[in-house]
């Protein structure tokens, strides 16, 4: 009951999860790769980016990186299937997600990996989400970003000029078709004074 109660809070937050219906638009990519964007997703997204900045377990992580170890340059954390999501309003990001992708990804939304950058310093390198099944199958990553507006940049795998999406606060961007295989994205550093920005991500089964 607690945690029912805790939600219910949540929601009179302000926080509103509009509906993507006609407000989504596709930009088709080469290869059967897409992105759509639904700008303003989420409303009062204020409340919600102060929520997770405070409430979810945030870590650095450290990666091998030639003859070093390095630290990551962003803080993370990842909710697997069946775990509870940090925010209520979170679930319902994923409800109405599924319900608009549903026929055309054909299975729900289950995991969320959340990214903290703290600045403009913060940052992901040039990579697709090719752990599991995305290395060779067609998938969904479905990201809602809260706070600092910053890039998410993509680029063919085959080579060729990459293409700037922002991603601002409320903003849902969704990669699509074979996105992850067939073309990299990135948020790259900014040497604009920049706040911090967190980045939800939603995918399926199997795939990080
Ligand atoms: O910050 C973002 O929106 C993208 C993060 C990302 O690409 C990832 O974690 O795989
Ligand atoms: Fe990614």
């Amino acid at each position: 009951m607690a945690a029912l109660q805790g939600s219910l809070l949540d929601l009179a937050d302000g926080i509103e999860v509009r509906p993507l219906g006609g407000a989504v638009s596709r930009t088709e990519l080469t290869r059967g790769a897409w992105v759509d964007q639904r700008p303003g997703w989420v409303g009062g997204a204020d409340d919600l980016f102060a929520a997770l900045r405070r409430e979810v377990p945030w870590h650095a992580e450290r990666r091998q990186m030639y003859d070093s170890v390095v630290d990551v340059p962003r803080l993370l954390s990842f909710y697997g299937e069946g775990e509870p999501l940090p925010h209520e309003a979170l679930e319902q990001c994923r409800q109405v997600l599924g319900d608009h992708y549903a026929v055309e990804l054909g299975e729900p939304f289950v995991t969320a990996g959340l990214c903290l950058y703290r600045d403009g310093a913060d940052s992901v390198a040039w990579h697709g989400d090719r752990i599991g099944r995305s290395r060779d199958q067609d998938t969904m990553v479905a990201i809602l970003s809260v706070g600092a507006p910053r890039d998410l940049l993509l680029r063919p795998r085959e080579g060729g000029r990459s293409l700037r999406f922002p991603a601002g606060h409320g903003d849902l961007l969704v990669m699509g078709g074979s996105c992850q295989r067939t073309w990299d994205h990135c948020v790259p550093k900014t040497a604009r004074p920049a706040g911090p920005r967190i980045s939800i991500q939603f995918r399926v089964r199997g795939v990080r």
